[in-house]
């Protein structure tokens, strides 16, 4: 029989207890296998991906181009049904595309320049018909003001900097209170430094607003910068490498050692079985 001295020896002191997990993630990816049918062949985009997704994480994907990054993101929309595995958020199947799973495309020219910027964030809630007009206005306002811009709320979009228009595309996903927010390759398609400032301008907004981000990039210093998660994944088909923990590497820290060493660990975790130098 175990004695009590025994079972006390086992328990981990107190001050090192980590605190534990929430029993069911935001977003469970659950082996899923993504395949894409064409009349001629069948494209394995992914295969058994499994990862969690916590409340509040900065969770991105990051792999070579063609690993299955955007399509996951898309299965995660629901745009996507898996053939083998599960995605699950809050514990609940996806089973198609809602309100509840928004996704903020590139560079943010989405937004209507005819609409301004209360208008464009109001936009979704009435199409959906989450709410009414009344109730839809001041949902914009107030999300408005949540990321500093209601004071722009009559403003068009044409008449903000590139970092004002992301926040207003994020507004209006935020708008629709979703579990979580998918963003694929955002900054892609932006120069250096512009990519810098809306880094930046995102980590700020996630700091003072708080949500859950899925972030997709092939960028590994971008991964590093914007996440506080990162899942590495492998060539086509897209399988998982590892999971790094990136909280540390952020942007005052770029230049540290410790960045870069995790850096030199991510490149070889990405392409040491593709027999490159
Ligand atoms: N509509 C489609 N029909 C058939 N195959 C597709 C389709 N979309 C993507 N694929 C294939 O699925 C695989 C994964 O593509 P996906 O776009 O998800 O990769 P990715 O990692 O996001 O790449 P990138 O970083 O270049 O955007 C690729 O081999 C691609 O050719």
């Amino acid at each position: 029989m175990t004695s009590l001295t025994a079972l006390r020896k086992q328990e981990t002191p107190r001050h090192t207890a980590m605190p534990p997990l929430p029993a069911t993630p935001r977003l469970a990816v659950d082996g899923v296998t993504l395949e894409y049918r064409t009349p001629r062949q069948v494209v394995k985009a992914t295969q058994r991906v499994s990862f969690d997704v916590q409340e509040g994480d900065r969770f991105v994907l990051l792999g070579p181009s063609g690993c299955g990054k955007s399509t996951l993101l898309k299965a995660v929309a629901g745009f996507l049904s898996p053939a083998e595995g599960e995605i699950r958020l809050d514990g609940q199947q996806v089973v198609g595309p809602g309100p509840d799973r928004l996704v903020v495309f590139q560079e943010f020219d989405q937004l209507p320049p005819w609409k301004t910027v209360k208008q464009n964030v109001m936009f979704p809630l009435l199409a959906s018909r989450t709410l009414g007009r009344r109730e839809a206005e001041h949902r914009a306002l107030v999300t408005l003001e949540k990321v500093g811009l209601d004071a722009f709320a009559d403003a068009y979009p044409h008449t903000l900097s590139g970092g004002m228009k992301q926040r207003v595309a994020i507004a209006r996903a935020l708008a629709m209170q979703p579990r979580i927010l998918l963003m694929d390759e955002p900054f892609a398609a932006l120069d250096a430094l512009t990519r810098r400032k809306m880094q930046e301008e995102l980590l700020t907004l996630w700091k003072e607003v708080g949500f859950t981000l899925l972030f997709v990039t092939h960028s590994i210093e971008e991964a590093q910068i914007v996440g506080n998660r990162v899942l590495l994944l492998s060539p086509h088909p897209g399988r998982v490498r590892a999971e790094l923990g990136c909280e540390a590497d952020s942007l005052s820290n770029l230049g540290s050692a410790s960045t870069k060493s995790r850096t030199q660990q991510i490149h070889q975790l990405l392409f040491e079985h593709e027999g490159r130098p």
